[in-house]
């Protein structure tokens, strides 16, 4: 028997009081540069926030690790007025994308103190360095998500894919280019293939393909491109003939673009060469051009999925919440088998009880990292669940 009400509203009511200190209104991001950059062109960074982001997630704890893990829930971003006095006017055109970027401020990081090496629950406890991951405490904490619009109204879009909890300031949108984002295809300006066509099928693809939700945090997957099998399947998007031409112009825009970099930079006297001293990292240089290279522990990692199980009680509690109750289901089964808890969590509370909020629903599990199975014991609406006996 684990005395779960004790718990849980102790961490509940900090929670809330945090809440209301925090409001959101415009920011002022200073930036502490190292006395070597901060030249009056870098000193003085501001930045506001052009909206909020509603979602179901009220708590980190629990919140997916990137958008593609509960690709269909919704979510919505509603613009700020404080920069335009008419908001609506800058989505203007949007609506003719399918995805788009969005760059968020993780406002509700604890620590101050962003270590250079972080853990990401992927990597079951191996550290690595803050920038080869996606985790949220970084020195700069603003995060990128990709995600689907699914409708644009006056001045609030609705979107799909959410990694971000309730009230998340943000700092810019920018629609999803597949000819500038995706290194597969860009440059490819190859003529006579309408790559507009090829982009809603990419992008519809990129779901599959995790494309447009892998990556690593604490753990999870976004912005991963394919190689290998995937690569296969980005062939049979694109069309075998794209993909094989798209190869050699690739490496020809690539070669000219450096050497037109090289013309026009060069005179300008900036580029050095890197002193002697300066330490290259190795980098592997298996990939093909043209192709996305990401380390092994992305597709690969050590800790693997998770199998969800639910007592019945908490099935019947599901049921309860009518049509609703299969959707919740799936969107608790996508959170649990990608093991939300945080390396800390797995290794000093792996038997403990673990509750997190889908908005106003509670749900208590409990994992076994011997089994690698996770049992949800409770499915409370409104309320914080009960205790839980096995
Ligand atoms: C791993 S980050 C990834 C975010 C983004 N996709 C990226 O790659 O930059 C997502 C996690 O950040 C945390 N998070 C989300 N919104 C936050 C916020 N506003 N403040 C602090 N942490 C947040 C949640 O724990 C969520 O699971």
């Amino acid at each position: 028997m684990i005395a779960l009400n004790h718990v849980y509203k102790k961490e509940h009511d900090i929670i809330n009081k945090k809440l209301e200190e925090w409001q959101c209104r415009n920011c002022r991001i200073s930036q502490d540069l190292p006395a070597s950059t901060s030249r009056q062109e870098h000193a003085d960074f501001k930045a506001n926030y052009i909206g909020v982001i509603t979602t179901s997630f009220p708590e980190k704890r629990g919140t997916p690790r990137q958008p593609g893990i509960c690709a269909d829930m919704i979510a919505k971003l509603t613009l700020s007025k404080d920069a335009f006095t008419n908001p609506a006017h800058t989505l203007e055109g949007l609506q003719e994308f399918s995805h788009m970027w969005i760059l968020f401020h993780f406002h509700k990081n604890e620590s101050t103190h962003v270590k250079a090496k972080v853990a990401p629950p992927r990597l079951n406890g191996t550290r690595t360095g803050v920038f080869a991951t996606r985790s949220p405490h970084r020195p700069c904490p603003i995060g990128l998500s990709l995600v689907k619009i699914d409708r644009i109204l006056d001045d609030t879009i609705y979107f799909s894919g959410v990694d971000m909890i309730d009230n998340t300031p943000v700092l810019d949108i920018k629609p999803y280019i597949p000819q500038y984002d995706n290194p597969g295809i860009v440059n490819l300006n190859i003529p006579n293939v309408d790559l507009n066509e090829s982009v809603t099928e990419i992008a519809d693809a990129a779901r599959d393909l995790s494309l447009a939700s892998t990556s690593v945090d604490d753990g999870f997957e976004n912005g991963r491109i394919m190689d290998g099998e995937e690569n296969v399947r980005r062939e049979q998007v694109l069309g075998s003939s794209v993909t094989e031409r798209s190869a050699s112009r690739l490496e020809e825009n690539y070669a000219r673009s450096h050497s037109r970099m090289g013309e026009r930079e060069a005179p300008d006297g900036e580029e050095e060469e890197p002193p002697e001293a300066a330490q290259a990292l190795p980098v592997n240089s298996g990939a093909p051009q043209g192709h996305v290279r990401v380390p092994s522990w992305i597709d690969n990692p050590p800790a693997s999925r998770l199998t969800v199980l639910f007592k019945d009680r908490a099935l019947m509690q599901l049921g309860q919440l009518g049509s609703e109750g299969e959707e919740k289901k799936t969107t608790i089964t996508n959170i649990l088998q990608e093991d939300p808890r945080s390396v800390y969590l797995r290794e000093r509370w792996s038997s403990h009880c673990y509750i997190f909020r889908i908005a106003e629903l509670y749900v208590s599990c409990k994992f076994n990292d011997s089994t690698q199975t996770v049992m949800v014991y409770q499915v409370f609406q409104n309320e914080v669940p009960p205790d839980t006996d096995d």
